[in-house]
């Protein structure tokens, strides 16, 4: 009896040593390539790359860029898990648009104390829904009705700069600052007629101090972050920005009142309604504080930023900004108003924008989780792997823009953009979960860089991009306050 149990127990520790055999012979086949790709070295024991991020001081553009250079791209990182790491615009395609790729990235978990269940984080099945829904603060007919405010705050914007002492970069955030608000929240602020705005003090300093958890496996945890300076000054934030918002909601809901009350969720054909109202249609407190907090940031901080951008490139190149002028001078006029109906005709102007967005991308970096195998053809990512999207990379290959840091709106041109793989271009990000506010934030972008080039010789003294630094958390800024003067045109 003993023997045949013994018989029974080896045939069985067989069986389960083949399958796991077999089992993991299958996988290294199918992940082969992944897991032979080269790794970014040292590889320290428990913490694999993560030194890096404490080396650059957070700088995730400064990692990023090393790892591209000294390791090549494709590539594998480890923090500590394996992470994969592209710019390879086929392969962007494909992870893009792969309904396998659309959940965010493990890295962002360390954003959701501020924008937890928000749309840029929220997980598939809930995102889609919202996502739906909120699409419909954002169709054609809705952003034509913000042209007027983009136009009305860009006038007060070139008073600002005639005499601008303050930093540019402050100067342009608070005019999207303006813009969202009465855009979005039917919310009036003159925050350009202040010295300074808490909010957006907000937003600058609550990025950079989530960004400092990003591979500080102490910050990273939650429980413990709680305890740490950083936690409890985020958590001051927030509530100073909650606050905010809730002045916002109960002046929004008792105007409201006054209105009548749609079923938000079951129109279907809402031609302008703000997204203030869609989000606050929603139930859960929490949810409707964190997506406004989402928007306010997402929504403030990229477009000023790419306009600071573009006016430092223009400056940079008077020939360049010269042609930008004449266009708006031809199509608008010296002094009329700049109206929805005019910004496609200033086809000029928006590669001129484009170009900048292509050189300094705002958002340099994206990252998402594969939730089954990503076939790459060359290679199969597995399941649960994060993938970092780098951008900036794409932007700067010379593959695609020759010459890549030179500045050259004709890189735009149709015939030009023909010859390039659609995702060598991608400072929205691209696919089913790109921005959601892409078109709101080039309206907004055309309408003001036009009023101001009309306006203004812009000028700085940098004489190629290398004479600025930047630094990059969520967003790309400069390590420095940015040179450039606004003198009238006679
Ligand atoms: C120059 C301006 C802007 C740039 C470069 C930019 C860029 C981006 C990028 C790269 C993403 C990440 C997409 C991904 O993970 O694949 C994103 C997401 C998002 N952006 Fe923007 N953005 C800009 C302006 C705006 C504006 C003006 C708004 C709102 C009014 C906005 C709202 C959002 C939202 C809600 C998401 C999350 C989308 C989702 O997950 O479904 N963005 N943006």
């Amino acid at each position: 009896m003993i023997e045949v149990t013994v018989i029974l127990i080896c045939v069985l520790l067989i069986t389960i040593i083949t399958f796991f055999g077999v089992k993991r012979e299958h996988y290294r086949k199918k992940y082969q390539v992944f897991y032979s790709l080269p790794t970014p070295s040292p590889t320290l024991p428990l913490i694999g790359n993560c030194f890096l991020f404490y080396k650059f001081d957070y700088n995730l553009l400064k990692v990023f860029n090393l790892i591209s250079e000294q390791v090549g791209n494709p590539c594998a990182i480890n923090l500590p898990s394996r992470h994969y790491f592209t710019s390879c615009p086929e392969e962007l395609k494909i992870i893009l648009n792969h309904p396998d790729a659309l959940e965010k990235s493990t890295l962002y978990d360390v954003f959701k104390i501020v924008f937890g269940k928000a749309l840029l984080l929220e997980s598939v099945p809930q995102w889609k829904k919202n996502r739906k829904l909120l699409s419909k603060g954002f169709n054609q007919k809705v952003l034509d009705g913000f042209v007027d405010t983009f136009y009305k705050i860009s006038c007060n914007l070139n008073t600002k700069l005639q005499n601008n002492n303050s930093d540019l970069v402050y100067t342009f955030q608070k005019n999207s600052w303006d813009n969202f608000n009465e855009n979005l929240f039917e919310n009036t602020t003159n925050s350009l007629d202040e010295e300074t705005n808490e909010f957006i003090d907000m937003i600058t300093n609550g990025q950079h101090t989530m960004t400092h958890r990003v591979g500080n496996l102490i910050k990273m945890n939650d429980f413990l972050y709680k305890f740490t300076k950083d936690g409890k000054y985020l958590e001051g934030i927030m509530t100073r920005a909650k606050d905010f918002l809730q002045t916002i909601i109960v002046k929004y809901k008792k105007k409201s009142e006054r209105d009548d009350q749609t079923n938000i969720e079951e129109n279907t054909d809402l031609m302008k309604l703000p997204l203030l109202k869609l989000i606050l249609a929603k139930t859960d407190d929490e949810y409707i504080k964190k997506e406004l907090i989402l928007f306010a940031a997402a929504a403030t901080d990229t477009t000023a930023y790419s306009m600071a951008y573009t006016c430092i490139l223009l400056a940079m190149h008077p020939a360049i900004q010269e042609k930008v002028y004449k266009e708006v001078i031809n199509i608008v006029g010296k002094d009329e108003e700049i109206t929805y109906n005019i910004l496609p005709s200033l086809k000029y102007t928006e590669m001129a924008i484009n170009e900048a967005l292509r050189l300094l991308p705002v958002v340099p970096w994206i990252a998402r989780k594969s939730t089954a195998d990503i076939d790459l053809g060359t290679k199969v990512i597995p399941p649960n792997t994060d993938i970092h999207c780098f951008i900036f990379g794409t932007h700067r290959n010379e593959k695609f823009y020759p010459d890549p840091k030179k500045y050259d709106p004709d890189r735009f041109l149709p015939e030009e953009v023909a010859k390039r793989p659609q995702f060598a271009f991608l400072p929205f990000s691209r696919g089913p979960r790109n921005c959601l506010g892409w078109k709101y934030g080039m309206m907004a972008m055309k309408t003001t860089i036009a009023n101001i080039v009309r306006n203004f010789h812009i000028s700085t003294k940098y004489k190629s991009i290398d004479d600025m630094e930047f630094v990059s958390s969520i967003v790309m800024s400069p390590t420095h306050p940015l040179d450039c003067q606004f003198k009238i045109r006679k």
